[in-house]
């Protein structure tokens, strides 16, 4: 006769109320992700990450504005003028001329990532989408420059937490919303990650 195992005469102990009480309560802690963050604080980076995953979205047709003009990927004179009017913008922010010239540099770093990735790919086939063209100069810049001013009006509102311990937690919270919503492809996840390379301070 095969053996039975018998709880019988007294009550396994992974069954107590206070066990299951305790195993919920660990539960709850794990799925809040951070159990010291305030509710209202647990979305705080969407805003930003959004933006930023925005502009990385955007080189996609910087790319392509490159691929059609022959222009190269890197273009030093419009990198200082990027980072200049963030640097201009950033007392008024109350941020760190320094913090800005690194949050920024980050930005751009991320778009040459995905523009090389994606001039890469379309050499290697001879062709580039039939995306609807954009004007680098007329429409594309001017939207880069509008979701700057975004991303510095986040990071104001960020200031305290991104000095806490929760930061690193809190942008990853963040870049799950945002990839869940956006569909975003592997070029664009990596490259979103090297945008936020430096958000959180003190880590
Ligand atoms: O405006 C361009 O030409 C871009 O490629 C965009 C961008 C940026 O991210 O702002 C990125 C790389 C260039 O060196 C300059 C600026």
């Amino acid at each position: 006769m095969a053996a039975t195992v018998s709880f019988e005469g007294r009550k396994p102990a992974c069954l107590t109320g206070a066990r299951v009480m305790a195993v919920l309560a660990l539960a709850a802690w794990f799925l809040s992700g951070c159990a010291s963050t305030p509710a209202r604080e647990q979305n705080a980076f969407v805003p930003l990450v959004s933006h930023m995953a925005a502009r990385v979205k955007t080189a996609d047709q910087v790319a392509l504005s490159k691929w059609d003009s022959g222009r190269p990927v890197h273009d030093p004179q419009r990198e200082a003028e990027v980072i200049a009017k963030a640097v201009a913008a950033a007392p008024a922010h109350g941020l760190a001329t320094q913090d800005v010239e690194a949050l920024f540099t980050d930005q751009i770093e991320a778009s040459k990532q995905v523009q090389y990735a994606l001039l890469d790919a379309w050499k290697r086939t001879g062709r580039a989408p039939a995306w609807p063209r954009r004007s680098l100069s007329d429409e594309i810049r001017p939207e880069l420059d509008r979701l700057q001013i975004e991303i510095m009006a986040d990071l104001q509102q960020l200031r305290p937490l991104r000095e806490s311990a929760d930061c690193g937690a809190l942008v990853a919270r963040a870049v799950d919303h945002v990839m869940r919503a956006a569909a975003f492809e592997d070029v664009h996840r990596a490259a979103l990650d090297r945008a936020l390379a430096r958000v959180c301070i003190g880590e």
